[in-house]
């Protein structure tokens, strides 16, 4: 079952930067990876699948719904109740504990009080973080925070999530374990997951790749022992 569709999407940035998405269709519970060279798109994209931008042409659409025709405050709330957001650089507040950023997210689904308490405490303890609830995130380590942000994410279990660059600032061996944990978060879910990543470790973490931007006279498909999809622009 199709879930998240992007069609014929044009973007712009001003008038110097015009970007062009490629199509395609992701599953219930589908994990894809999207690559492509640096200043591509790929974090574009991602931000008009999340509804944070709107396609200048085109349609993206969620369980039936095209989002990209929604108002801003209809966006908001697709991405309040759907959508999971891991970003790059983790955004986290920094006066705020683990806790109790897992709990800003929440409210903004609409989960407050004691549940949203117990439900924010639970995810945090899932994702190894049990004894750094009350830590902000200047006390906690940068694998530490990229797990807050992943709990922040999927606290109220959205149906999409969505995660950019998800091993930028970690070495290999964190990097391998927080890339299982996200994957494995997102199959638990039965969320679909898209991914942005430069990282041959992602990549070769995932069936299924989509080039953005691509100019390539060689395809992803086509490198050795691959088999895996490329959809090129
Ligand atoms: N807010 C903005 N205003 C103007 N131009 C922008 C803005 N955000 C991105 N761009 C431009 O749009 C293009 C695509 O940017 P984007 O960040 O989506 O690419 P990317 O593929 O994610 O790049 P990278 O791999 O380097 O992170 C780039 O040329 C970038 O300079």
């Amino acid at each position: 079952m199709t879930r998240l569709a992007v069609q014929n999407v044009t973007y712009r940035h001003g008038p110097e930067v015009a970007l062009t998405f490629p199509s395609f269709e992701v599953g219930k519970g589908e994990q894809l990876a999207l690559i492509g060279p640096s200043g591509a798109g790929k974090t574009t994209l991602l931000h008009l699948i999340a509804g944070l931008l709107r396609p200048e042409s085109g349609h993206i659409r969620f369980d039936g719904q095209i989002i990209s025709a929604l108002s801003e405050s209809g966006r908001d709330a697709y991405r309040a109740r759907s959508v999971g957001y891991v970003f790059q650089d983790f955004h986290l507040m920094p006066g705020y504990s683990a806790l109790e950023n897992v709990l800003l997210g929440l409210g903004l689904s609409g989960m407050r009080g004691p549940q949203a308490r117990e439900r924010a405490a639970e995810v945090l303890t899932e994702l190894g973080l049990g004894a750094r609830l009350r830590h902000t995130p200047r006390q906690l380590s940068t694998g530490e925070r990229q797990r807050v942000a992943l709990a922040r994410a999927v606290a109220h279990r959205p149906a999409l999530l969505l995660a950019d660059e998800p091993t930028a600032h970690l070495d290999r061996a964190r990097g391998v374990q927080a890339l299982k944990l996200l994957q494995d978060t997102a199959a638990a879910l039965g969320a679909t997951l898209v991914v942005v990543t430069h990282d041959p470790l992602v990549m070769d973490a995932f069936e299924r790749l989509i080039e953005v931007g691509a100019v390539s006279q060689q395809p992803v498909s086509q490198r050795p022992a691959s088999g895996k999809e490329a959809v090129l622009v």
